[in-house]
C-alpha cells in the first residue's frame, strides 16, 4: 500500500492477536476468520506484532507465516495496515524491518533495542539506522510504559527533526501537561496515537488515534466509537467514562493481580465475543480463566451497550476518512 504520512495516520488501529492452541502453536486459520472480522468492522486499519500480538515471543518462521497471511488478506480487502517488527534485540529488529518492508506495508511499528538503557544519541542512532533498513515505508516508533528506554516529548521532537521516515509515536499519552509538551515538540510531524480508551479525551488535545484496546474489546464498537469522537465529541467522551468505569472496575484489579498486557486485551476480545481467540497466552504468562468471561460480558454489555457489534447503529463510514 502507500505510504502512510502524518497527517493520513489517524482514528482506530485493531491489533491482530494470536489464538493459541493447549500446545502454544499459533492457530493460523483463526488468525484468518478473526482478521476477516476486523476488515469488515469499519476501523481506519490493522497492525501486527505490538505487544498484544505477543511479538516477544514469536520465533523468527511464526513472524513470518503470520505477516504474510496479514498483508495478503489485508492488501486483498483493500484495508490499510501496518506491520510491526519490535524485537528487543536491536539487530534481531533490523532483520524483521527488512522483511515487514518487502511486504510493503502502509508503516512499521517498531521498538528501540531493550536490553540497556539508551542514551539520547543512542536513541537518534537506533532509528535512523531502522528507518534505512526500512527501505521507505514509514516508521512508527512504539514507547510503552515498560520500554527501558522512556522517549520524552522533546525526544519525540528530535527524533523528527533528524528522521524524516519517522510519522508516528504510539505511547499512552498523560496529562494536558504532557500534551501541551508533544504539542510543542513535535508540532503535527508525528501523528500521536495514544491508549485506546482515552481516545475522545486523547483527540481532544491533539491525539490522532489509537492502536485500541477497545477494538480488542469490539473492533465494530471501537468504529463507531470514533465516527462519534470525530461528529459528536461530547457523546464520545461520555461513552469514555462509562467504558473507564468498566475497565477501572473490572479490568484493572486483573492486572493488579498480576495478569500482562497481552493477557488483559486477550481477556477484552473473549468478552466481546467476536472471535474465537480465547485467553490464553504464551509461557510464562498466566490467562484469566474463561469461566470469568460471561459475567464479566454482562457487566460490559451493561456499561458501554452501544461498542457490542450485535447493537444496531448506522454502518460506519469514516474507514477512508483517514486513510491513504
Ligand atoms: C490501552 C491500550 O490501548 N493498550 C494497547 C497498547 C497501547 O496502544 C500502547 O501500549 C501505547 O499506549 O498497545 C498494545 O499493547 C499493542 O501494542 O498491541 C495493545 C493494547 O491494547
Amino acid at each position: 500500500m502507500e505510504p502512510l504520512t502524518a497527517s493520513a495516520l489517524r482514528g482506530v488501529w485493531a491489533t491482530v492477536l494470536l489464538p493459541l492452541r493447549d500446545d502454544e502453536s499459533i492457530d493460523l486459520d483463526v488468525i484468518a476468520s478473526a482478521l476477516d472480522h476486523v476488515l469488515a468492522s469499519g476501523v481506519q486499519g490493522v497492525y501486527t506484532n505490538g505487544t498484544a500480538g505477543e511479538f516477544h515471543t514469536l520465533t523468527e518462521a511464526e513472524y513470518d507465516r503470520l505477516h504474510a497471511l496479514v498483508a495478503d488478506r489485508c492488501a486483498a480487502a483493500g484495508v490499510p495496515f501496518q506491520l510491526g517488527a519490535s524485537h528487543p534485540s536491536g539487530q534481531l529488529s533490523l532483520d524483521r524491518i527488512a522483511r515487514a518492508a518487502a511486504l510493503r506495508p502502509g508503516a512499521i511499528q517498531v521498538v528501540l533495542p531493550d536490553w540497556l538503557p539508551l542514551s539520547e544519541e543512542e536513541v537518534l542512532a537506533a532509528v535512523d539506522r531502522m528507518a534505512a533498513v526500512a527501505d521507505g515505508v514509514p516508521l512508527v516508533l512504539y514507547n510503552p510504559p515498560y520500554a527501558k528506554t522512556q522517549v520524552p516529548p522533546e525526544l519525540f521532537g528530535k527524533l523528527a527533526d533528524e528522521i524524516p521516515a519517522l510519522v508516528g509515536a504510539k505511547v499512552p499519552g498523560g496529562d494536558d501537561a504532557w500534551y501541551a509538551r508533544m504539542a510543542d515538540a513535535v508540532g503535527g510531524r508525528l501523528a500521536i496515537f495514544v491508549a485506546g480508551h482515552t481516545l475522545a479525551s486523547g483527540y481532544a488535545r491533539g491525539a490522532a488515534g489509537a492502536y485500541s484496546n477497545v477494538a480488542c474489546l469490539s473492533p465494530g464498537g471501537a468504529a463507531r466509537w470514533y465516527a462519534q469522537i470525530t461528529t459528536d465529541l461530547p457523546a464520545a467522551l461520555a461513552l469514555e467514562e462509562r467504558l473507564r468505569g468498566f475497565l477501572d472496575a473490572h479490568i484493572a484489579p486483573l492486572g493488579r493481580a498480576g495478569y500482562s498486557d497481552p493477557a488483559l486485551d486477550k481477556t477484552l476480545a473473549a468478552i466481546g465475543g467476536w472471535a474465537p481467540i480465547g485467553t490464553r497466552v504464551r509461557w510464562p504468562h498466566r490467562w484469566v480463566p474463561p469461566e470469568v468471561i460471561p459475567a464479566l460480558r454482562a457487566v460490559a454489555e451493561a456499561a458501554v451497550p452501544e461498542l457490542f457489534d450485535d447493537f444496531t447503529h448506522p454502518a460506519p463510514t469514516s474507514r477512508k476518512a483517514g486513510a491513504v
